[in-house]
């Protein structure tokens, strides 16, 4: 009103004075601090009102009685290209009051037309819009600081958990995209959960709060002087669940993966720049970590023999220390090697320094032979957990059973459950294999339990014969020894050659035929 009486009877020099006057004594007079937060500041996006835009929209769509008490009764709705949330907005030139640590505050959304005449290299929405809002002055100091801390860290959780996720690959071989990048993407949208997930309860609540600590970290790892990282060795026979753990745990926490194809990085250096390109907030994984590379095999330059015994692994961390000129000529892993990258390059990735450019990722390796590894890998500190992914157990088929056929706990009888528990663990099936046969009788749920216990019974029967076969075959190699060595302690009676011989043949014999029969038992 003030302004268009204003507008009315006084020059243009004389009404902008009287405006700032009027509005220097309200401020004088006001309890109110307000500040503005324009879509467009300058030229740049004002990023602080994509954040705000984003934490009130969750506060508005919230129905919970402790979020934000909306004023407002109007909200617009949106939602992005392949994004899977909604998001609530407010309505143009409405008002929302919000509380942060006790104190009220009241955000209003203001959209006013653009001034037509107004130059500028881009073109400018035609709306020129904006938050206010407005602190008591006395709370001014004490809030508005952490106030918008909080509102743009609130933003950043909404924002990953409306994106889908992505699974990134370096399956192009080193070769970049056309924006530089060398890892591509697809959306990753695997259904594994830990709901889904069949493993041993106790084991998997362990995990889930250990990632849950390590997701909300942040103060801990900084004042502890540690990188934001976690690593987890995955081991166990096939089809007890690595991979869709790995999938479990991005649902888990909304983390993007880099599925690393070992096989296709050339070199060290090579290495370092996959990891710069990764993310935060990510999962690392190398699948099938044994049979990805020699990795035991650290310095080719100065090692003929290939494999390398671990305890020479802490001499050659000098690469770690001081690797000199990474992929320059005196770089041993550029000699020319199609593939030349060493254990050494791949804990300077996962450990060393350059395991830092970023925060908050987690490093997952998964294997089926943890024998194999280099004992440097599963050195600890260097793989925070492990974690054996073992046979199905029988609270691991009951969250099967769940799963594939809907049973809760006391649907099935008794007496079933009491057959199932005792073959289940001799049975040594993988949640793989018992997934296949509830998913074939999936239809008559009667059946599939019927099935199930066949194939366990038929497995733990194999399982026996196997196992009763290989301690008598260890008996004969046992009584074979203890003659051989006999024969050695008396020289008297190895005195004819012949005998000696003989003897030495007939172990070598035994031992041929018992690897032969092994082969035929296991399969
Ligand atoms: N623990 C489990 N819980 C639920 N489903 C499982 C589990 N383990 C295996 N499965 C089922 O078996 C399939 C294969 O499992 P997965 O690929 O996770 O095994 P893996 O341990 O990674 O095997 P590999 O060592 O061969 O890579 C999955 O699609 C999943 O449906
Ligand atoms: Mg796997």
């Amino acid at each position: 009103l003030c302004q268009t009486l204003l507008h009315t009877v006084t020059p243009p020099e004389l009404r902008f004075a009287l405006l700032k006057l009027f509005q220097r004594l309200f401020n004088c007079f006001s309890t109110y601090c307000y500040y503005e937060i324009t879509e467009i500041d300058g030229v740049n996006t004002n990023e602080l009102y994509n954040a705000v835009q984003l934490y009130l929209s969750s506060s508005a769509s919230s129905t919970t009685p402790s979020a934000a008490a909306t004023s407002s009764n109007r909200l617009s709705l949106t939602r992005g290209l392949n994004s899977a949330a909604i998001t609530f907005g407010l309505a143009n030139n409405d008002r929302l009051a919000d509380v942060f640590n006790g104190v009220s505050v009241i955000w209003e959304h203001i959209v006013t037309p653009r001034q037509s005449q107004t130059f500028s290299w881009r073109p400018l929405p035609e709306e020129k819009r904006g938050f206010t809002l407005r602190i008591n002055k006395r709370d001014k100091t004490q809030i508005l600081e952490a106030y918008l801390d909080f509102i743009t860290e609130k933003a950043n959780e909404i924002r990953r958990k409306n994106q889908d996720r992505l699974l990134y690959t370096n399956s192009r071989g080193g070769s970049l995209d056309s924006r530089g990048h060398p890892w591509e993407s697809v959306p990753f949208k695997h259904p594994s959960t830990f709901d889904t997930l069949a493993m041993d309860p106790a084991k998997k609540a362990e995990i889930m709060s250990d990632l849950r600590d390590f997701a909300d970290g942040q103060a801990f790892y900084k004042r502890t002087g540690r990188a934001w990282k976690r690593g987890y060795l995955l081991y166990g026979p096939p089809g007890t669940g690595k991979s869709s753990m790995i999938a479990a745990m991005a649902n888990f926490l909304g983390y993007d993966i880099y599925d690393l194809e070992l096989t296709e990085v050339n070199t060290n250096s090579e290495l370092r720049k996959l990891l710069m390109k990764t993310s935060s907030k990510s999962i690392i994984v190398i699948e099938d970590i044994d049979c990805s590379i020699n990795l035991t095999n650290r310095k080719k330059s100065n090692n003929s023999g290939g494999r390398n015994s671990s305890g020479s692994f802490d001499g050659g961390s000098d690469m770690r220390t001081g690797p000199g000129a990474p992929g320059g000529p005196c770089d041993p892993e550029n000699s020319g090697n199609s593939n030349s990258i060493t254990l050494s390059g791949l804990l300077n990735f996962t450990d060393g320094l350059w395991s830092c450019c970023g925060s908050e990722r987690i490093f997952v390796f998964t294997t089926n032979h943890i024998e194999k590894l280099d004992p440097a890998l599963l050195r600890s500190g260097r793989m925070d957990m492990h974690v054996f992914m073992n046979y199905c157990s029988f609270p691991s088929l009951k969250i099967l059973l769940k799963n594939y056929l809907g049973y809760e706990d006391g649907d099935i009888e008794t007496e079933i459950l009491t057959k199932l528990a005792e073959v289940i663990d001799e049975a040594e099936m993988t949640p793989a294999d018992i997934s296949e046969v509830l998913i074939k009788n999936r239809r008559d749920n009667d059946k599939a339990l019927r099935e199930l216990l066949e194939a366990l019974r038929t497995r733990a029967e194999k399982k026996r014969l196997v196992n009763r076969r290989r301690r008598l075959e260890a008996e004969v190699e046992e009584i074979a020894e203890e003659e051989e060595k006999r024969a050695l302690d008396s020289p008297k009676e190895v005195g004819g050659v012949a005998t000696g011989g003989g003897d030495e043949v007939e172990v070598n014999y035994k031992k041929g035929g018992k690897e032969g029969e092994e082969d035929n038992g296991i399969n």
